[in-house]
């Protein structure tokens, strides 16, 4: 094999299904070989079948992401990256990327998520598939593990924030329009692992208000699983109840826990927290995802070179 002395990167996202007749599939791997049942499998269906209109809208905005990163990182150093894509629960897996790197005659790689924010849970998972794979094939790689206060992706969060919040501040009557940064909820056991991703969620939300000189804001989640478990809140709807209920007129949405345009957006914001503005009265709206935003994609390469500079002292 024609080995290579370029660094492979491994981009690695959620996955999405590819039709509506594999969401069944999709979900039992989400749930770790347990088929969902016929009901929860339903309203699985429902929800994309709402937002889809044909095409998936997580696979073609990880295809053009991993495109857009691999662009810039040829214009940063020419001839010195190749990108890969593996995705946590669809094909291409995190494991058949590691072998298209192998196969490439790649011996050293960075493995970045495109999510910013570090939980074992979440980012934690990603990695250590990846990692599994990379020993069993002989290939040396190391993880961007975080970039929530990368100056670049604040930088693009506070711009959407402000812009927002000057469309949205005519309709806010005698009250200041309520900031509500919102992620992926988890299940609170999260808190007993001591884990980083609370913290790390409410630092980015710190860093854009600063900038963006925002007073009025909280933290909510959003998501929360199907589960019997607890899962961290108060939910978005819930707090938009509150929200309401102290006289507040209008809400900006901004889901910094995501990246990209899907279902979590899509339906969880735009159609159900949607819905329950109306019936609150009040205005609601959303900041634009990064997808594939210059100033996002120079945070994956700036942090996969940094990255990168470790891989090669050791
Ligand atoms: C932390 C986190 C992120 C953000 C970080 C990251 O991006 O990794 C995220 C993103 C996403 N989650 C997504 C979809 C789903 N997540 C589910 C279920 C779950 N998510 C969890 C966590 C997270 N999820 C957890 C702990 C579960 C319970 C099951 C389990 O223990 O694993 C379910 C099952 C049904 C339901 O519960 O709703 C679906 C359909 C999509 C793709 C949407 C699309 O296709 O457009 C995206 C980007
Ligand atoms: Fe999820």
């Amino acid at each position: 094999m024609v080995q290579t002395t370029k660094t492979g990167v491994l981009v690695m996202s959620y996955g999405t299904p590819t039709s509506l007749e594999n969401v069944e599939a999709y979900y039992t791997h989400i749930r770790r070989g347990h088929p969902p049942t016929q009901e929860q499998l339903q309203e699985l269906v429902d929800r994309y079948e709402a937002i889809v209109g044909g095409v998936f809208p997580l696979r073609e905005n990880t295809d053009a992401q991993v495109s857009a990163l691999q662009a810039r990182l040829d214009e940063l150093a020419p001839d010195r990256y190749q990108c890969f894509q593996g995705l946590k629960h669809a094909e291409p897996y995190i494991e058949d990327g590691v072998e298209e790197i192998k196969k490439a005659g790649i011996t050293q790689a960075v493995g970045i998520v495109l999510a910013p924010h570090y939980s074992v849970m979440s980012v934690g998972g990603y990695i250590k598939r990846a990692q599994v794979k990379a020993a069993e094939l002989g290939i040396k790689m190391c993880f961007v593990h975080s970039y929530h206060l990368h100056p670049k992706l604040i930088s693009a969060l506070t711009e959407r924030v402000s812009r927002l919040h000057e469309e949205l501040a005519p309709h806010s009557g005698d009250k200041p329009v309520k900031v509500l940064f919102s992620a992926h909820s988890l299940p609170e056991k999260i808190r007993e692992l001591g884990d980083p991703y609370e913290q790390q969620l409410l630092n980015t939300s710190e860093a854009i208000v600063e900038a963006a000189e925002i007073e009025d804001w909280e933290f909510t989640w959003q998501s929360a699983g199907r589960t019997n478990e607890p899962w961290l809140g108060p939910d978005i709807l819930d707090t938009m109840e509150r929200v309401a209920s102290e006289g507040y007129k209008a809400v900006l949405s901004a889901p910094i826990g995501f990246v990209s345009d899907h279902l979590e957006v899509l339906y969880d914001l735009d159609i159900e927290a949607k819905a329950k503005a109306a019936e609150l009265g009040i205005a609601f709206e959303r900041i634009e995802m990064l997808n594939t935003d210059p100033l996002y994609m120079d945070t994956l390469a700036e942090s996969v070179m940094t990255v990168r500079e470790q891989l090669g002292k050791e």
